[in-house]
Parts: structure tokens; C-alpha cells; sequence
């Protein structure tokens, strides 16, 4: 044989070879596509997929070309639920709708909670040991209410190798808007409430620090909101290095930082961190603002204006924003099913449970947002999962509280409050003359 016909008949077995290879892919490809998309509406059939997942892996262990693909979901398959949750909760950022995710998880396992007295675990304060008084627990569950970041005591309460953190951000352009509106910064600062005090505001060039200082604690987030809360302090607010370094911080010390603007795709980030069931992350959105108190007129000066009085919250998000696709995209082709399902779900859920209209929900003060309508005649235990899923922070917070005092109650039997304590200390007040057998009866000293 001619060297050009040996070469030629390489070239040949060289293109057979490649054509094999890629149609025994795209067919394996396509048998496990189809089993993911066929099989995947409760939690029974999920694990169904993953069986049939398995079985696959199982058989296909000699194919290379399918191994970086069912690593990653055999890991998923090998994990247990994590149960052990500090989620930091950032100011308007779709936070509450994730602690209701929280509250439904650790309530449904009776696990045990960090609880505020009221709302806030000492929020604006960062977070310290003393604001966790309430917690029945020295190695509590979940810690999901409004927390200022503050490394040491929240490791103390959570050890970094058994717990996950997370937390959520949002684009600081909306972010901003959200909270400048919420907390009625522009009234606070003498420009008054309607929608050109937010434009006033920045056109003026925002607001000097001393001035901030003199309103009352909402000017804590009057700037880069979301990294106050994440608990870097103002004096670094204009400086690079340090803003960068503090990203690097928070970047290791979070497991997962989730993005409001993809609700969804973060939802099933954090089921697949936490190990948990689709159904644990279902939610119905709440502390959605009444249209009339949305700002319409955000123009694109407006927007520019608020990244620039924001330069640290961009900076932080954009780097998050980046790390959070790049995490998506090592997912794999099984998130996008994944989201797929559990959209579907989400909608049904919603639609099993409240009716179109919405009605004013107290948050607190005057303060209304739009709330759900559940559904008449739902059955038992739907109806007890659609009430807390539409359950104020507020409300869930108080049950909570009460569901803890009664397990504290049976592990302890004492008093559970002020009240009951001084009825304790009432019995300090009956005289011990009451008996005389042990009276005093001093030894007569000789004079
Ligand atoms: N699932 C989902 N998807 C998209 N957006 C959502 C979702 N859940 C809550 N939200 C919006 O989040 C804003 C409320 O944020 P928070 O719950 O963090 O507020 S708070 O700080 O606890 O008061 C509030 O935004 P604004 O209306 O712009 O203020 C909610 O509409």
C-alpha cells in the first residue's frame, strides 16, 4: 500500500471512530435528558429519577464521557440534609420570602431556631451572643431574622464546618429604590415622600455623614445597604482596597450567596447545597409592595446615580453575580430540568392555594404589602402548608416563639416569663417564722 493510500485510510478509521463516539453520546444523552424530563413531579418520582440516574451511572461507569456529568449528581445522591443553617438576612432583597422557606423547614422538623424578640436579632447592632438569649439551644438549627454579619459569635453559634452559610442580594439599583421607599429615607432627610424625593436626593448629591448620623437608625442603610448588612462599617465605604478585600472575606466565609433577580435558579442552588426535597423550597412571594408604592420613574440617570452612590453594593454584587453563574453553569444540564420541575410545582402550589386577588397584609406600623387569599375548602393538611406559606414574618415569629417556650417549658418546667417569675419570688416574701423548728436560738454569751 501507497504511503497516500495508508494515510488516507487512517484519516478514514480516524472520522468512523469520531462519528461513533459522538452518536453513542448524544444518544446516551438524550436516554437520560428523557428520563430527567419525563419523571420529575413529586418527591417520590424525583428519587424514581434518581434510581433510574443511578442505574445509568451504574452501566455507563466505563464511558468517560458521561463521568464528569454523574459525579456531580452521585455526589447529590450520597448527600444528607443540612440542618444546620445560618442564612443572613439582607434588607429588601426577597429575604423574607427565604425565611419563610426557613421557618416552614425547621417548623415541619421541629428543629430549633434563634428567635428576635420581636423582628430583629439586634439589627442595626452587629450581631452578638446577648441577642440570642431567646435560643433554646447552644447549637441551634436555623438563624433566619434580620442579623447584622459579625464573624466570631455567629461561628460560635454555628461552627463553620457543620453549618452553611448563606445569605441573598439583589441588584443595587432596585435594591436601593426598595429601601429608599421602605424606610422613607426622603421624608426622614426633610425632602418629602412622593417618588422626586428619591431623584432629589441624588441630584443633591446624596447626604453628608454627619447629617446621616442625625436621623434615626434607618440612615444605616442609606448607603450600600447590602454591605451594612453584611456587616462592613462606613468608614471603608470609599475605599477600593478595602471593599475588595471585604468581597474576598465574604466570599469564604459564605457557602452559598444567593441572587434575588434569579429567584429561582438561587432556590435551587440552596436545595442542592442543603441537600433538601423540591418540595422544601416551594414559596408564594412575599413582601411584594402595592403598585402605588412602586417609584415608576426610575430613568436611566436616575439608575446611573444610585450605582454611583452605591459603589461598594455594585461592586459586591457584580463580583457575586459573576461567581453565581459560573456555579450554576458547573451544574451541569440537570439544573435546567431541575428548574424546570420546580417551577411547574411552584405554580401549581400557588394555584392550589390562593385565588387571584390579592389584600393588604400588616407587616407592622402602617405598614401594608400585598397579601394572598387562600382558597376555601382545601383540605387539611394543604391548608396548614398554603396558611404558613403566606404567613407574615411577624406572625411565623410569634408562633414560633410560643411553639419554643412550650418545648422549653417541658425540658425545664420552670417559669417562662417575668410574670411567672415574680410569682416564684412571691415565695421569698412569706416569713420563715412560718416554723419554729429550726429557729434561731443564739448560744447566751456571758457578759
Ligand atoms: N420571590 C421573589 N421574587 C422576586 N422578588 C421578591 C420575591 N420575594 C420577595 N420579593 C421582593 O423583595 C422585596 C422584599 O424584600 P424583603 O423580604 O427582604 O424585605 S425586608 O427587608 O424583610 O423588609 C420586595 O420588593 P419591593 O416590592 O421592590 O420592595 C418584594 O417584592
Amino acid at each position: 500500500m501507497s504511503s497516500s493510500l495508508q494515510s488516507l485510510f487512517q484519516k478514514a478509521l480516524v472520522v468512523l471512530f469520531t462519528v461513533t463516539f459522538v452518536l453513542f453520546y448524544v444518544v446516551h444523552e438524550k436516554q437520560l435528558n428523557r428520563h430527567s424530563l419525563e419523571e420529575t413531579t413529586t418527591p417520590a418520582q424525583i428519587t424514581h429519577i434518581d434510581r433510574v440516574i443511578r442505574s445509568e451511572i451504574i452501566t455507563a461507569k466505563a464511558n468517560s464521557i458521561l463521568n464528569d456529568r454523574t459525579s456531580a449528581r452521585s455526589a447529590l445522591l450520597k448527600c444528607s440534609p443540612e440542618n444546620h443553617i445560618l442564612f443572613l438576612k439582607t434588607h429588601k432583597t426577597g429575604s423574607s420570602t427565604i425565611a419563610n422557606i426557613m421557618f416552614r423547614y425547621g417548623d415541619f422538623r421541629n428543629l430549633s431556631f434563634v428567635l428576635p424578640s420581636f423582628t430583629m436579632l439586634g439589627w442595626p447592632h452587629r450581631f452578638h451572643l446577648f441577642f440570642a438569649h431567646h435560643s433554646i439551644s447552644e447549637t441551634p438549627n436555623i438563624l433566619c431574622s434580620h442579623a447584622r454579619f459579625n464573624k466570631r459569635p455567629m461561628n460560635r453559634l454555628f461552627p463553620k464546618e457543620s453549618s452553611k452559610y448563606i445569605t441573598i442580594l439583589r441588584n443595587p439599583v432596585d435594591n436601593f429604590e426598595s429601601v429608599f421607599n421602605y424606610m422613607e429615607l426622603g421624608k426622614r432627610i426633610g425632602l418629602g415622600n412622593n417618588p422626586d424625593s428619591l431623584q432629589l436626593f441624588l441630584e443633591r448629591g446624596g447626604i453628608p455623614f454627619t447629617m446621616m448620623r442625625k436621623i434615626n437608625y434607618e440612615w444605616l442603610l442609606v448607603r450600600n445597604p447590602l454591605l451594612h448588612d453584611l456587616g462592613l462599617s462606613f468608614k471603608f465605604y470609599q475605599n477600593l482596597t478595602a471593599v475588595n478585600e471585604y468581597i474576598q472575606f465574604l466570599d469564604k466565609e459564605f457557602d452559598l450567596v444567593m441572587i434575588m433577580d434569579y429567584f429561582d435558579e438561587s432556590l435551587v442552588l440552596m436545595k442542592r447545597l442543603l441537600c433538601w426535597n423540591m418540595d422544601d423550597i416551594l414559596y408564594l412571594k412575599l413582601n411584594d409592595r402595592q403598585e402605588e408604592e412602586k417609584n415608576v420613574a426610575l430613568n436611566n440617570d436616575i439608575r446611573e446615580n444610585i450605582k454611583r452612590w452605591n459603589k461598594a453594593d455594585v461592586l459586591l454584587f457584580d463580583h457575586f453575580n459573576k461567581s453565581f453563574w459560573k456555579r450554576i453553569e458547573k451544574e451541569g444540564d440537570t439544573f435546567e430540568e431541575e428548574l424546570a420541575t420546580f417551577r411547574q410545582r411552584a405554580t401549581k402550589i400557588k394555584q392550589s392555594c390562593v385565588t387571584n386577588e390579592t389584600r393588604l397584609q400588616f407587616l407592622y406600623a402602617e405598614k401594608y404589602v400585598k397579601g394572598y387569599n387562600l382558597k376555601h375548602d382545601l383540605p387539611e393538611e394543604l391548608r396548614r402548608l398554603c396558611e404558613k406559606m403566606t404567613m407574615s414574618e411577624n406572625t411565623y415569629l410569634k408562633y414560633l416563639r410560643g411553639k419554643q417556650k412550650k418545648k422549653m417549658r417541658l425540658i425545664e418546667m420552670g417559669p417562662q416569663n417575668y410574670t411567672e417569675l415574680s410569682r416564684e419570688m412571691k415565695e421569698d416574701e412569706e416569713t420563715w417564722d412560718s416554723a419554729n423548728d429550726l429557729v434561731y436560738e443564739p448560744v447566751n454569751l456571758a457578759v
